[in-house]
């Protein structure tokens, strides 16, 4: 390796460290110190005439797909210039290094395979995970993203391509939360794949074998967890895009063994929370006087629809009334007690069968949404299926007969699996809907009327978690936490100005917004005595100094 007396990396191998690597930035001065003479071209840029030339060349690039391969190369080349693009042009950049383009990067991680990045942990190896993680290349880690590939947005089993999500979650970290990205470290825990594709693939570059199961499993994720304790007892670590039989027991497992949560269930629950709370201010109309209906009852659902009742608990309902309250339409029909096979944290949503017995409309007695459009007449509807088009026109004009602003969300991604489109809703829906989505969406005109789309994903949420968790120092990440962020979020709305404005921000003030989270989570922590006291101002000063910007030492 090519190296100064202390051990500082020079030369070539100063170029290949995307962390250190300025390119062509560097100065005369450095090229001479660091030994970089001919290797660049000889004029000096700055960082900007850099980032237009990144710019151009992305622009450059036909599909969505090769723009996200070659974001993802800059990363892997020039970290600060990488940052520079991204944060220079948010909006643009959100959707091509997540939701919806990082769907397909994951779909086709081993085809679009270039360098590594992070730590693959397969299952075989897993009597050698503390190696492993000693083989990380920052020397310290403080925010892990860890994901096993089995749920990968609404595309299901996608093995060691899941990967890209970590890292995408992680670019966010620092794009938006301002995380220093040399702390961030992205994992795959490899437990094989059931996707036959996959496995069928002469190019899969995971461990080809199907999932391994049960303890097995639990024992797996568990040496992993360990083993992350003992090299980095602080560390942040968030659980994303695990299976519903594994997600909710896993965060239940560990939460109160060290500083983790899983983004799935409370990072959406905060954000639907958030979004709801400024929809509600917006109509004047509390929570707890809306009658709300889910499709998809799993980690996603369960956790907003928890999220939720906690809000009318706070609002002077008892727990039983605001359950009440709350519909929730799985795979087979509305969840209810006389339903087989539910998760336990399914059991705590369902309603009796006898209250609802006579809403059905199918022969073997299952309660569609529809069913529940006519019987209940719920004012809010959330989509967290996984399943692209499941708000048919026939469920959605039913619930507008019944309501005078229906608010809708077709939360699921990446865009083929949002269960509607915006622009079907508000035209079902006679222009009255509230509309937000989990993956980005162009504005609807109708009727000489603009309806803007707002983002409603855990983006908005996770990144401030991660920062406030940082910067406040909090050992635990508390449903107090989130319930901060959420109430935060919901402050910025800036429909409550505007009743035309989206429910959101734009993704353009995604750092702004995520500072505000950050600071609410960084309070409620040390309120909740999860992080050690100081004064608001000193958090300030914390939450500033801890934020990352994109510019070369
Ligand atoms: N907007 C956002 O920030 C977020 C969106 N999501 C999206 O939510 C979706 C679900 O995620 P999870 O809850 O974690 O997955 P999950 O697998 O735990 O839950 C999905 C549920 O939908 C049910 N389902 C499948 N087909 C159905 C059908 N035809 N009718 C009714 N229910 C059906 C499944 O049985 C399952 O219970 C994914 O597409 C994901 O991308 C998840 C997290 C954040
Ligand atoms: C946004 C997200 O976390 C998901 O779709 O899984
Ligand atoms: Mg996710």
């Amino acid at each position: 390796m090519h190296s100064n007396d202390d051990g500082s990396r020079t030369g070539i191998d100063l170029l290949f460290e995307p962390a250190l690597n300025k390119g062509t930035a560097f100065t005369e001065k450095e090229r001479l110190k660091h030994g970089l003479m001919g290797l660049l071209p000889p004029h000096v840029e700055t960082l900007e005439q850099q980032t237009l030339r990144a710019y151009d060349a992305l622009q450059a690039k036909d599909t969505d797909l090769e723009k996200h391969i070659y974001l993802r190369s800059l990363q892997d080349t020039n970290e600060v210039l990488f940052y520079n693009l991204v944060v220079t042009h948010v909006q643009e950049m959100m959707p091509l290094i997540y939701t919806p383009v990082v769907g397909a990067a994951c779909e086709q991680f081993s085809e679009i395979y270039r360098h590594p990045r992070g730590l693959f942990i397969p299952y075989p190896q897993r009597d050698k995970i503390d190696h492993i993680l000693d083989n990380a290349i920052n020397d310290v880690v403080e925010a892990i993203v860890v994901t096993d590939g089995e749920r990968i947005l609404g595309l299901g089993d996608q093995g060691a391509g899941g990967m890209g999500i970590p890292i995408g979650k992680l670019s966010l970290y620092t794009a938006a939360g301002g995380v220093d990205p040399r702390v961030t470290l992205p994992i795959i825990l490899d437990a094989g794949t059931n996707n036959k594709e996959r496995l069928a693939d002469p190019l899969y570059i995971g461990w080809r074998h199907e999932r391994i199961a049960g303890d097995d499993y639990f024992e797996f994720v568990d040496q992993f967890v360990q083993a992350v304790k003992r090299k980095w007892p602080n560390v942040l670590l968030q659980f994303e895009d695990f299976a519903q039989p594994h997600a909710e027991p896993l965060l239940e497992k560990y939460r109160d063994q060290l500083c983790t949560y899983n983004d799935d269930i409370q990072g959406t629950a905060a954000v639907a929370a958030g979004t709801l709370l400024a929809a509600c201010k917006i109509m004047d109309k509390p929570l707890k006087e809306h009658i709300i209906s889910f499709l998809g009852a799993g980690s996603a659902g369960a956790g907003i629809a928890e999220q939720l009742i906690r809000i009318m608990v706070d609002e002077g309902l008892s727990d039983a009334d605001a359950r009440k309250r709350v519909f929730m339409v799985d795979r087979f029909g509305l969840l209810h007690d006389e339903m087989d096979g539910l998760m336990p944290f399914q059991q705590k949503l369902m309603h009796h069968r006898e209250d609802v017995a006579s809403w059905s409309s199918a022969k073997d007695g299952s309660i569609s949404l529809l069913d529940v459009m006519k019987n209940a007449h719920p004012s809010i509807l959330i989509g967290v299926s996984g399943q692209g088009g499941l708000f048919t026109e026939d469920i959605i004009r039913e619930m507008a007969k019944h309501t005078e602003s229906p608010i809708i969300f077709p939360l699921s991604n990446p865009t083929s699996r949002a269960e509607a489109i915006p622009k079907d809703l508000i035209n079902w829906t006679d222009g009255k809907a509230l509309v937000a989505t989990g993956s980005p969406f162009d504005a609807v005109d109708y009727k000489g009327e603009t309806h803007f789309i707002a983002q409603s994903n855990n983006t908005y949420i996770f990144p401030g978690i991660g920062l406030g968790i940082l910067a406040s120092g909090a050992t635990r990440v508390t449903d107090g936490m989130f319930m901060a962020s959420a109430r935060a979020l919901g402050e910025l709305s800036p429909a409550l100005d505007d009743h035309h404005a989206p429910l959101l921000p734009p993704v353009s003030e995604i750092r702004a917004v995520s500072k505000s989270v950050a600071r609410a989570v960084a309070i409620q922590a040390q309120k909740e005595g999860v992080a050690p006291s100081t004064s608001v101002d000193d958090l300030d000063e914390r939450i500033e100094n801890k934020y990352w910007v994109p510019a070369y030492d």
